[in-house]
């Protein structure tokens, strides 16, 4: 039976620091460092151990996984990097702070900018500290402007269709270590949640998410790994 590990990263500086992040490429703190590291003996202790794992281009997500296999002494396992499974990019948000921005935005529209299926934040400026478009881990990449969850949904799926469900029917147990966007938006696809409903799921950081797949890869199951 086909086996999916989802795992978002541990928490980062901006996650601490309550700063709308996105595409920014940010470390983990200690303490997200421990999240993953925990993260990987809960793995290997129940004997949840993957053979393939998928990433984004992001520090937070990679450093994640990289800390997660080595508790279970599994750092030889192969990795693809993808940017498709990075954070839905935040826009012109990036970099402000949460609760600054609701003060002065409202608390209603900040959550319309967090939490909408299909409104994305204001654009990021290209003279903005935070735009992305130059940095060599993007050449060849249309780098987004902003994203809605819709937007993220609409690339997050291909990487999913093209490489991450091939290789669950070809018999891997595929950890995918990626941000609470693009997570939300595999979890939205596999458990069929409706555009209303996935606004409410909140994916918590370095708790690895189990699912169990059948052979068309439909869900069986969706645990979170803490719980069992
Ligand atoms: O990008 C960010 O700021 C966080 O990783 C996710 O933020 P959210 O909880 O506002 O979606």
């Amino acid at each position: 039976m086909p086996r999916l590990i989802l795992i978002r990263h541990g928490q980062s500086q901006w996650n601490l620091e309550n700063r709308f992040t996105g595409w920014w490429d940010v470390d983990v703190t200690e303490k997200g460092a421990a999240e993953a590291f925990a993260a990987g003996q809960l793995l290997k202790d129940k004997g949840v151990l993957p053979t393939l794992a998928f990433t984004s281009l992001q520090t937070r997500a990679i450093k994640t996984l990289h800390l997660a296999l080595e508790a279970m002494g599994r750092l030889w396992v192969q990795e693809d990097k993808d940017w498709r499974l990075n954070e839905r990019h935040y826009g012109g948000l990036t970099g402000l702070d949460k609760v600054e921005t609701a003060a002065k935005h409202g608390d209603d529209q900040v959550k319309v900018w967090r939490r909408s299926f299909d409104i994305p934040p204001p654009v990021l400026d290209k003279s903005s500290e935070f735009d992305l478009s130059a940095d060599p881990r993007y050449a060849g990449i249309a780098v987004p402007a902003t994203e809605s969850l819709k937007d993220t949904i609409a690339r997050v799926l291909p990487c999913w269709n093209e490489k991450i469900a091939p290789a669950l029917k070809a018999g891997e147990t595929v950890i995918v270590s990626a941000h609470g966007n693009s997570l939300r938006a595999l979890v939205k696809h596999l458990s069929g949640i409706s555009d209303a409903d996935i606004t409410g799921l909140e994916i918590p950081t370095g708790q690895p998410i189990i699912y169990e797949l059948d052979d068309n890869l439909a869900e069986v199951e969706r645990y979170y790994l803490s719980e069992r």
